[in-house]
Parts: C-alpha cells; sequence; structure tokens
C-alpha cells in the first residue's frame, strides 16, 4: 500500500512539496472557497527548481501561518497555474452547427436550439496535454491523445466520466474525437497495468468503475472499426486481470454449499489523498492511532475507487464519514460492470478469431451472473442489494451468504443491472428476463428515489454528494438505458418519463446560468446538485453526454414543453 503501481518515485518529492503548499495554502487563505485540489494540479514554474521551491515554502508546519500576500508571491514565483499545462485543443469532427443527420427526432425549436449548444461544448472540454509534460514538474500524466474532460476543477481525463463523454460525442458524430479518449485510456492499461481514476499521477493507486470494454462496443457499434477492437483487447484482458487480482477478489458461499467469486473496490493507498489531503487529514484526526488513521484513509481512497466518493452506501453509520467500510463491501453496480466486461471480451474475441478466450469469457461471464443472482439479489425487495462482509474481514478466506449482511438501504446502484438486458452482443439473450424486469420496476417505482427531477443516488440525506437529493448523469443513464431494453411498451414509457424529467432539470439550470452541472438536485426543477467536499462543479463531460443521449433515444417532439412542469 502506498506507493501506488506508477512507481513514479521522483514525483513523490514533488506531491511531497505540493501537499506542503496545500496546507500551508489553508492556512494562508483559509477554509472559505479553499479548493486543495487547486496546488496539486500546480506544475512547477518554468525555470524553477524543487529544491529551492521546499525551502522557500513560506512557513513550517506549526510555525505561524503565512501571511496571503507571502502565499501569493510564493505561487507566483515558483508554481505555474493549475490546467496550464494542457492546452486547448479544437476537435477535429466537432461540425458546428450541427453535424449531419444530428436528433433527427428533436423536433421542438427551444430543444434543437438547446441540443446545438450543449454540441458546441464539446470545444471547451476537449484538451491535449502539453509537450514535454513530464511527472517530475508535473502531476498531470501525458497522454498520447486529445482528451475531454469533465469540467471546471477537473481539467484531467477521467475513467467513468469518459463513457458518458463518449456517449455523448457519439451523437455528436465525433468518432474520431471519441476514439482518441478511448486509446488515451487503453494506453493507462498498458502504462499502468489499468485504467487509472484519472490521468494525474496522485491517481495512480485506485482505478474508477470499469467501462472500457463498453466506450469500445460503442464505438464499434457506430462506426465498425475493428481496428480499434484489435488494439482494445489485449488491453481489456489486462484490466480484467486488475479486476481479478487478490485484493479485489472475494469469494462467498451460497447456502447450497456453492462458492461464488466477486469483486470489491479497494485502492492501494492508506494515506490521505492528495488532492483532497487537507480534508482528509482533518477527518482522520478524530482518530487517535496511525493504523485507525491508515485504515480511514484506505477506505476513503477506495470510496474514490468507487466513483461514489462519497455516500451512506460505504458508511457503516451514516453519515459518519468515520465509519466508512468500503473494502467489506460487495458492490452491485461493480460487479454488474464486470460482467458486462467479460461479456464484451467474448465478443470482441469472437470477432478477432480468438475462439478459445471468447469461450473462456463466456463461461467467466456466466459464473458471475450466477455469483450476482446468488449473493446480491434479494428476491423480496425485488433489488440487487451491496453485500456486507464481517467488519473484520480480510477477504482472503470464504465467506458464508448471510440474507442479514445484504445492505437493504435503498441506493439507485440497486438498480444497475438492468443495464445489463440486452447489451449481450446475440442480442437474444436478456439479463433480467420479462417477470424479472416488471418486479424491478414496481420495485423502483415504489422505491422513493424517483423525484420530480431524476433518480437521487439514495434515500438518505448525509450531507455527502453521492446521496439524497443530488441525481447524477450516469445513474439516470444506466437505469433509463435499462429499461429501454428491456423491451416492453410500459419499461419503455417509464424510461421516457425519467428522461424527460431529467432533461427538463438540466435545460432549466441550463438556462438560467448557462452552464450544465456536474450533478442536480433531483427534487427541485432546474437546481444544481450540492453537498459534499468540494463545490459545485461546471462544464460538464457526462451530463451533455447523458442530455445527449436521452435526446437521441426518445427525441422531443414540437409540442412538447421542455421548461419546467
Ligand atoms: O477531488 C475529490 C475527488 O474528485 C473526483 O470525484 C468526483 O469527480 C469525478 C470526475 O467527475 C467523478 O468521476 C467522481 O465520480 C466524483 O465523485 C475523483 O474521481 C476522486 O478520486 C477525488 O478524490
Amino acid at each position: 500500500l502506498g506507493g501506488g503501481p506508477g512507481g513514479d518515485d521522483d514525483d513523490g518529492t514533488l506531491l511531497d512539496l505540493l501537499q506542503r503548499v496545500q496546507s500551508e495554502a489553508l492556512r494562508a487563505f483559509g477554509p472559505r472557497g479553499f479548493d486543495p485540489k487547486l496546488y496539486v494540479d500546480m506544475p512547477l514554474a518554468a525555470g524553477a527548481d524543487q529544491g529551492a521551491a521546499a525551502a522557500a515554502l513560506p512557513a513550517a508546519a506549526g510555525g505561524p501561518a503565512p501571511s496571503r500576500g507571502e502565499m501569493g508571491a510564493f505561487l507566483a514565483r515558483y508554481l505555474a497555474p493549475a490546467g496550464s499545462d494542457l492546452a486547448a485543443a479544437d476537435p477535429p469532427d466537432l461540425a458546428l452547427p450541427e453535424p449531419r443527420g444530428f436528433l433527427p427526432r428533436v423536433q421542438s425549436g427551444a430543444a434543437r436550439a438547446w441540443a446545438r449548444e450543449v454540441h458546441a461544448l464539446w470545444r471547451n472540454l476537449t484538451r491535449r496535454v502539453a509537450p514535454g509534460v513530464a511527472t517530475a514538474r508535473h502531476t498531470l500524466l501525458p497522454l498520447p491523445g486529445r482528451a475531454v474532460v469533465p469540467g471546471s476543477g477537473y481539467r484531467e481525463l477521467y475513467y467513468w466520466d469518459s463513457y458518458w463523454v463518449v456517449r455523448g460525442l457519439l451523437v455528436s458524430k465525433m468518432y474520431e474525437t471519441a476514439k482518441e479518449v478511448v486509446l488515451n485510456l487503453l494506453y493507462l492499461v498498458e502504462r499502468y497495468g489499468f485504467v487509472l481514476n484519472g490521468a494525474r499521477s496522485y491517481y495512480t493507486n485506485r482505478s474508477q468503475p470499469p467501462l472500457l470494454s463498453s466506450m469500445v462496443l460503442e464505438i464499434y457499434s457506430a462506426t465498425g472499426d475493428m481496428d480499434l477492437v484489435k488494439k482494445a483487447l489485449p488491453s481489456l484482458l489486462k484490466e480484467h486481470n486488475f479486476w481479478m487480482s487478490d485484493f479485489h477478489r472475494v469469494v462467498v458461499k451460497d447456502n447450497h454449499g456453492q462458492t461464488h467469486s466477486l469483486t470489491r473496490y479497494e485502492a492501494m493507498w492508506n494515506k490521505p489523498r492528495p488532492e483532497s489531503a487537507t480534508t482528509d487529514e482533518q477527518m482522520a484526526s478524530n482518530f487517535s492511532s496511525e493504523v485507525d488513521k491508515e485504515n480511514f484513509y484506505h477506505q476513503v481512497a477506495s470510496a474514490a475507487e468507487s466513483g461514489w466518493d462519497f455516500s451512506s452506501r460505504w458508511m457503516r453509520n451514516p453519515p459518519n464519514m468515520t465509519t466508512l467500510a468500503t473494502i467489506v463491501i460487495i458492490p452491485v453496480d461493480l460487479n454488474a460492470f464486470i460482467y458486462k466486461m467479460e461479456r464484451d471480451i467474448e465478443f470482441f474475441a469472437e470477432l478477432t478469431g480468438e475462439h478459445t478466450t471468447s469461450k473462456e469469457f463466456s463461461e467467466t461471464a456466466k459464473a458471475r451472473r450466477i455469483a450476482i443472482d446468488s449473493i446480491l439479489w434479494n428476491s423480496e425487495m425485488e433489488q440487487w442489494l451491496d453485500y456486507w462482509l464481517p467488519a473484520d474481514a480480510q477477504c482472503q478466506g470464504v465467506y458464508q451468504w448471510n440474507s442479514k449482511s445484504q445492505n437493504r438501504n435503498i441506493f439507485a446502484s440497486n438498480f444497475i443491472p438492468i443495464w445489463l438486458n440486452a447489451y449481450h452482443h446475440s442480442g437474444s439473450v436478456k439479463y433480467v428476463n420479462e417477470a424479472k424486469s416488471k418486479g424491478v420496476m414496481r420495485s423502483l417505482k415504489a422505491s422513493g428515489l424517483l423525484r420530480s427531477s431524476g433518480i437521487a443516488a439514495s434515500l438518505l440525506n448525509t450531507g455527502q454528494q453521492w446521496d439524497f437529493p443530488n441525481g447524477w448523469a450516469p445513474l439516470q443513464h444506466l437505469i433509463v438505458e435499462g429499461l429501454v431494453n428491456c423491451g416492453s411498451a410500459e419499461a419503455r414509457e417509464f424510461a421516457e418519463d425519467i428522461a424527460t424529467r431529467w432533461v427538463r432539470t438540466n435545460y432549466a439550470a441550463y438556462k438560467a446560468s448557462g452552464v450544465m452541472y456536474e450533478k442536480y438536485d433531483v427534487e427541485v426543477c432546474g437546481r444544481s446538485g450540492g453537498s459534499g467536499e468540494y463545490k459545485h462543479q461546471t462544464g460538464f463531460g457526462w451530463s451533455n453526454g447523458v442530455v445527449l443521449s436521452f435526446l437521441e433515444e426518445f427525441g422531443w417532439p414540437r409540442d412538447k414543453e421542455i421548461v419546467c412542469s
């Protein structure tokens, strides 16, 4: 733990320096509006020397706080602005005002005008890492191609965000840019053995929800690009190995004596997250022993690997953040994503003539499907539930399944496996059959998650951002697409209803503020989401991708109102 597989030792010292800068900046500028990530994203200024910067840092911890002026002078002299090592890059395939064949079923003038604006936003989010960026002077990692970033303070490429970015780029017919995004992620797998949380040296200790194979599949389905499939397959096998590693793997024995392998999130890190070190250290001050602090940091970084950072989903005692227990939880969504990855690999291997691999992955996927159904499905609630291992689990042994260990709290993730419907390349096998889909739909309708402006992440308002009343674009999309793929008219109608609520709130917020948000408050149409450890972000890659996908899937008739109802 603590190293990160990138092994960029020289970068460790740069990060040490930037973390010290972060804590001194907090002392100098105060907590109001403080953005800890800003400081670890700063490159060394041209000509500045790291040793000299370390020596010149205004105050040593424990001494008097530097003044605002001293801190400002230090930053100006030794560090360059965050983001200055990324250049804006015109996407080669952004046709303005709209590409040929764009959203043919969007007939409402208001919806269409807005969709064009969202389409144009890809230009603001496309970047290229500046030439010569190297880890000795930058925490930004070099990438081979253009990156599409989420927005605001998220100025680098992110893993799971990229899936919805790619979906949106495909609606925008930006096939070349979509492929470049994916080639960057494949490069990260080749360089680090897995896709990093994001393209920064401080993200080398963890991944994010694994959706790379899904991105390749989407691009292949839109373009028939076999070159991409051939290039991707070896990296996908490598990525699969990463998720199958001993530390991610958990074995549970069901009540019939059958053992099942499933997967959990676990970061290779037990220190404060550099991008939020001041926050993590403050929370860890509730623990007196070093061991407890390290365990806490480990749970925090593992929650960040889940993409749900942070949520009552990972807390033993919500809303108490110090009770995070991420690594003893077998998450529903992670296992659904890996099942999908296994099916995709099966398909790609078949396409490229690697029949043995294809067969092997067909078997692996079948075993995971049985595991998900045996350990995570709850037939009484008609949802899939996260499974909690014993508190002291090292996850090395075999755990006996116990119905009481399923977490009965309601989260949007409990419904994500319906997304697996009809994603089998054969198109004929549904992950969830008709009767089960009906049950899941019934359960979702009764869950309390669906509010006037979309699906909430959870029912609990903890002040964390992946909890009530926040709704997130990826969660709406996975559920809506899952419902569409159920195949029944009733499911499609329900899906369209959720999509309509979501599009309206995104539209209203955009009209009021001119920006797309990272998340929205599902209780109030047009209100962005709040809470959590950082201030709200705009831009925003996955929100743009999801509204474009919804508009493509359902269209927007001339007479359908787009303003909040
Ligand atoms: O800086 C704090 C944390 O921020 C990231 O998480 C959030 O933004 C990501 C980019 O949009 C998104 O993928 C994630 O789901 C959000 O919760 C980052 O991924 C974390 O690792 C980081 O600690």
